[in-house]
């Protein structure tokens, strides 16, 4: 299945950092992959509970954005958001299944936010996230395949 998914709206929403799914950050779950990444954002633990203490996903982005960031934080965000998303498409996981349905689908988080490192804004972006995506959907196979062959 060829084709693009060109924002993580509708029955792809769950690509989304925005979707429920439980991770953990240094031993502590929150409720999804944005409320650990924004409170990644700062090392003290009194200000990642206020992150992850938000009703939702939305609020947390806003939460995070006013912590002010923790020095290594641009050499550490993407390994930060890697390790989140290995845990929410964890092999075997459901949602690793509906990850390994896109097929060979180009992922791409398409926006209205202006986000040209995550995803694709006015038709250019980085789109790190949805090659982190495309990463671990191969990543998952090759490991099934592996398991396959014992
Ligand atoms: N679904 C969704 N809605 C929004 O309004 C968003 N801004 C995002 N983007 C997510 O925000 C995170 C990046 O935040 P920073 O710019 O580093 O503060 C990242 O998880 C994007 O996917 N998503």
């Amino acid at each position: 299945m060829g084709g693009c998914v060109t924002s993580f709206t509708g029955a792809h929403r769950f690509l989304s950092n925005f979707w429920p799914a439980a991770v953990s950050l240094d031993h502590i779950i929150y409720p999804t992959v944005e409320h650990a990444y924004q409170a990644a954002k700062s090392v003290e633990p009194a200000k990642r509970a206020i992150v992850r203490m938000m009703p939702n996903p939305a609020m947390a982005r806003t939460a995070g954005r006013r912590l002010g960031v923790r020095r290594d934080w641009v050499a550490v965000k993407v390994e930060v958001m890697r390790h989140l998303l290995e845990q929410k498409f964890a092999a075997g996981s459901h949602l690793a299944d509906a990850l390994d349905a896109t097929g060979e689908m180009l992922l791409e988080e398409g926006n209205t936010w202006g986000d040209r490192f995550w995803g694709v804004y006015g038709g250019t972006g980085a789109n790190t996230l949805g090659r982190m995506l495309m990463a671990i959907r191969t990543k998952n196979r090759d490991c099934e395949f592996a398991a396959l062959l014992g």
